[in-house]
């Protein structure tokens, strides 16, 4: 073989020689510099507790969970679902509970694990370290650089210019819709009154109602089941996504657009694409009738794309046409899953407490009475009790259980180093169970969100929207629209869970969810009080 290589080299001209030498240099400098950057991450972090960073027997542990864990699900399933992933990380977490922090090597990327209030604070109130670690860019397809996924100035701009739209007086706007929707939810449910079905497909139909008509002013009909290709698109898109992120063999988009699945994922991604600029387009030239005219043609219904146009015509440049769709798009996919699991959490807890759910429904016959009518913005002011059980849900089940931030400026977390290159992952779902902060963490106990009851909590011990400069921007419009969906809801029926805490399979994927659905029963209520 050597006389081989050395009579192909002795073959090559000067030129060929020189070229081959540079390539093999620079390819050498870079293993050098990763091996580096890798081993200099790698002292800063040695202190830091981690399943591999003891002696042998440190490894002992880690091995045999991961042994196990391996054992009860077939390698396909536990990639299938991420159940395993899922459990295997609460498992760490009751592992290092005494310092609620701790270091995981993904492959070569150091990811630091943070469920301490002090430790969620350091990372999430942290000016500069704002960026989504590299899992968000498998976004970059359909939501390009919205406001999910860009960072920089880009991000500031634009988070400073979306801003003014979930303010208090634009929500009430989209209450209309919201109870329309919900009207139509209920309906639907009638025919499922005797039978047991899985609440979550249902809500899921609705919350997509709701985003598409108020994000794009379109009825897209998902819950009367004339769901357009649109719909039919956005479902598939969340599946491939799925099926992605626990391959990471297909994380580059390059690669991945060459397989069967990723020309699949990139047809109903352009469907998307097709849909929201159709849109786009004809509101905007909609808009430039009105303003010609000077005419709106009656009241219309406002949707988050209005406010985004009269900002385009403001500042084409600012705000160029495909920004809108990277907008509208990253609305239409935080704005439906997130709340669709929030509202069947919520539901499955309290099928699971009935003298709960019977509190709520008093206060909500204490706010309507006999009457038929919908909330407006007062009613749903008074819906205390009903807020208490949403945001209680929302710890037990934070519908995105962790956030994830790329290290750009090293910091220190309790008394730990975070080096620059690291990620840092927030994982709300064990933060939230914290004994501290929350007594019995693994009880329902509404109550304890009045706000008498939070003094003295720390103001990240509870973190379901995110916190600081990138939390969630959505998360007034998705605590009215869990109120608007459950107190229809309850209005109408009393709801029954039909599976037990012990049979849950959580899933930690875009947002958290239990494997084998959220199975119910409902019963239309009788009396209610005038
Ligand atoms: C219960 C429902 C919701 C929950 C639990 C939730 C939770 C979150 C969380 C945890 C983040 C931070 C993500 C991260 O840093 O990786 C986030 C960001 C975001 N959410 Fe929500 N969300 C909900 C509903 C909504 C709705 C209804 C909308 C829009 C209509 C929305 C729009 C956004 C946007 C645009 C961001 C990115 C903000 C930024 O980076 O500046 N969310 N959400």
């Amino acid at each position: 073989m050597f006389t081989t290589v050395s009579d192909y080299l002795s073959d090559l001209s000067f030129v060929q020689k020189s070229v081959l030498s540079v390539c093999l240099a620079t390819i050498f400098t870079y293993c050098c510099l990763f091996v580096h950057r890798y081993y200099r991450i790698w002292k800063i972090l040695r202190p830091m507790p981690g399943p591999f960073s003891r002696d042998l027997i440190g490894y002992i542990p880690p091995a045999y969970n991961i042994f196990c864990l391996v054992l009860q699900h077939a390698y396909s399933e536990f990639l299938e679902t991420s159940t395993g992933i899922f459990q295997l990380l609460n498992g760490l977490c009751i592992w290092f509970h005494r310092e609620k922090v701790f270091k995981v090597f993904l492959g070569f990327q150091p990811a630091i694990i943070v469920y301490s209030p002090e430790g969620v604070e350091a990372v999430l109130n942290h000016s500069t370290n704002l960026k989504k670690p590299i899992l968000y860019s498998l976004l970059n397809t359909w939501l390009g650089a919205g406001l999910l996924t860009s960072w920089g100035n880009k991000w500031r701009s634009r988070r400073k210019m979306l801003t003014p739209a979930f303010h208090f007086r634009i929500l009430e706007d989209f209450l209309p819709v919201m109870n329309e929707q919900a009207e139509v939810f209920v309906e639907c449910l009638e025919e499922k009154i005797g039978t047991d079905f899985d609440v979550v497909p249902i809500i899921t139909k609705c919350t997509l109602d709701i985003i598409c008509e108020t994000a794009m002013g379109v009825k897209v009909g998902a819950q009367r089941g004339t769901e357009s290709q649109y719909v039919r698109d956005v479902y598939a898109v969340g599946k491939f996504f799925l099926e992605r992120l626990v391959r990471p063999w297909l994380y580059l988009d390059s690669l991945y657009l060459l397989t069967e699945a990723g020309r699949v994922f990139d047809q109903h991604v352009r469907g998307i694409h097709a849909f929201t600029k159709g849109v786009i387009r004809e509101r905007k030239k909609q808009k430039i009738r009105e303003n010609t005219h000077g005419t709106s043609g009656g009241k219309k219904r406002l949707a988050f794309l209005d406010l985004l146009l009269e900002e385009h015509f403001a500042n084409p440049s600012g705000l160029p046409e495909h920004d809108i769709r990277e907008e509208v798009d990253t609305f239409m996919f935080e704005g439906h899953d997130t709340t669709a699991m929030a509202l069947s959490w919520t539901i499955f807890l309290l099928g699971h407490h009935p003298e709960i759910q019977r509190r709520c429904q008093d206060e909500l016959d204490q706010i309507f009475g006999s009457e038929k009518r919908q909330p407006d913005m007062e009613d749903l002011k008074n819906m205390k009790y009903l807020e208490c059980c949403i945001k209680e849900a929302l710890r037990l089940f934070p519908s995105v259980p962790i956030v994830g931030r790329e290290v750009h400026t090293t910091f220190n977390l309790n008394k730990y180093q975070v080096p620059e290159g690291s990620v840092v992952l927030v994982f709300a779902y064990q933060l939230h169970r914290n004994k501290e902060s929350f007594p019995k963490p693994e009880e329902f106990i509404p109550d304890r969100f009045f706000p008498e009851n939070c003094n003295g909590r720390h103001p990240f011990a509870y973190v379901p929207f995110s916190a600081g400069p990138r939390n969630c921007i959505g998360q007034r419009f998705a605590l009215m629209e869990e109120k608007v969906v459950l107190s229809s809801l309850l209005r109408h029926y009393t709801v029954k869970s039909l599976v037990g805490f012990d049979s849950l399979e959580l899933s930690a994927e875009m947002v958290l969810r239990s494997r084998t659905g959220l199975p119910v029963s409902i019963s239309r209520r009788t009396s209610r009080k005038s």
